[in-house]
């Protein structure tokens, strides 16, 4: 298991990728600099392996697998991820109450410290998406709503856009932590994200983690990116 000291707040996801090419780019990278999430793709194509292949290098893995599902169902598929030792796991708030408190029991029943958080609104989703799946009133209602649900249900966080940190903290304290994706630089490519960000402003909002892909993974030299990133955030 890691012993690292972290010293970031980036998260680098590993989408898009091959088991090998995964590893050959996590050995590019150093675990003080940033932690490493798995997603549903590269689980669903590696399972626990790749987990233990990056806890093996010293990296604190994020498993961003989002489960959805029955109380009971979402509780343990929680557990096992933490038998995997990662450092944060996550549902979607939409599970609702029950499912994420009996969740973040049954972390605390089995003596695990793994961070368990909350999607709330996916950052791929604008305001004219919401209605489409039902949602009345607007976005930042509805992730006000959510947030507040997941934090009354005992877990440790959200993951959100950063455009929604600064009023997150106000509601639910500025110990409970925003997980944000949808990060870029102003000369990246939004891709499929609607709600973004640049890691200075995240960071300046209140955003705890940054979760970036694409602007770091496809680059010539991710490792290089990562520090140009990085270097934007110094003094913050
Ligand atoms: O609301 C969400 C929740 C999760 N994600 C995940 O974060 C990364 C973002 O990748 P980029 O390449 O930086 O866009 C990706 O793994 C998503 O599954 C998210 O984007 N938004």
């Amino acid at each position: 298991m890691s012993t690292t000291t972290v010293t970031s707040p980036i998260i680098v996801a590993l989408d898009n990728t091959t088991y090998n090419d995964a590893l050959r780019l996590a050995d590019t990278l150093d675990p003080a600099l940033c932690r490493l999430k798995v997603g549903k793709e590269m689980f669903t194509r590696c399972g626990p392996q790749i987990v233990k292949e990056l806890h093996s290098r010293g990296f604190e893995v994020f498993l961003d697998l989002k489960f959805h599902d029955i109380p009971n169902t979402t509780a343990q598929a929680v557990l096992a991820a933490a038998e995997l030792g990662v450092w944060m796991v996550n549902v979607h708030a939409t599970a609702g109450e029950q499912a994420m408190s009996l969740a973040k029991q049954r972390l605390v029943d089995g003596g695990y410290d793994t961070l368990l958080i909350a999607v709330t609104v996916l950052t791929s989703m604008g305001a004219d998406t919401l209605p489409s799946i039902g949602v009345q009133g607007t976005l930042d209602e509805h992730v006000q709503r959510l947030a507040l649900l997941t934090k009354q249900s005992g877990l440790d966080g959200v993951v959100c856009s950063a455009k929604e940190a600064k009023a997150l903290k106000t509601l639910c304290g500025q110990d409970f932590k925003l997980i944000t994706p949808g990060i870029r630089l102003p000369e990246d490519s939004s891709d499929d994200q609607k709600r973004i960000c640049t890691p200075a402003d995240a960071m300046h909002d209140g955003s705890d983690y940054l979760v970036i892909g694409r602007s770091i993974t496809t680059a010539a030299d991710p490792a290089a990116k990562l520090q140009t990133i990085l270097a934007t955030l110094d003094g913050q």
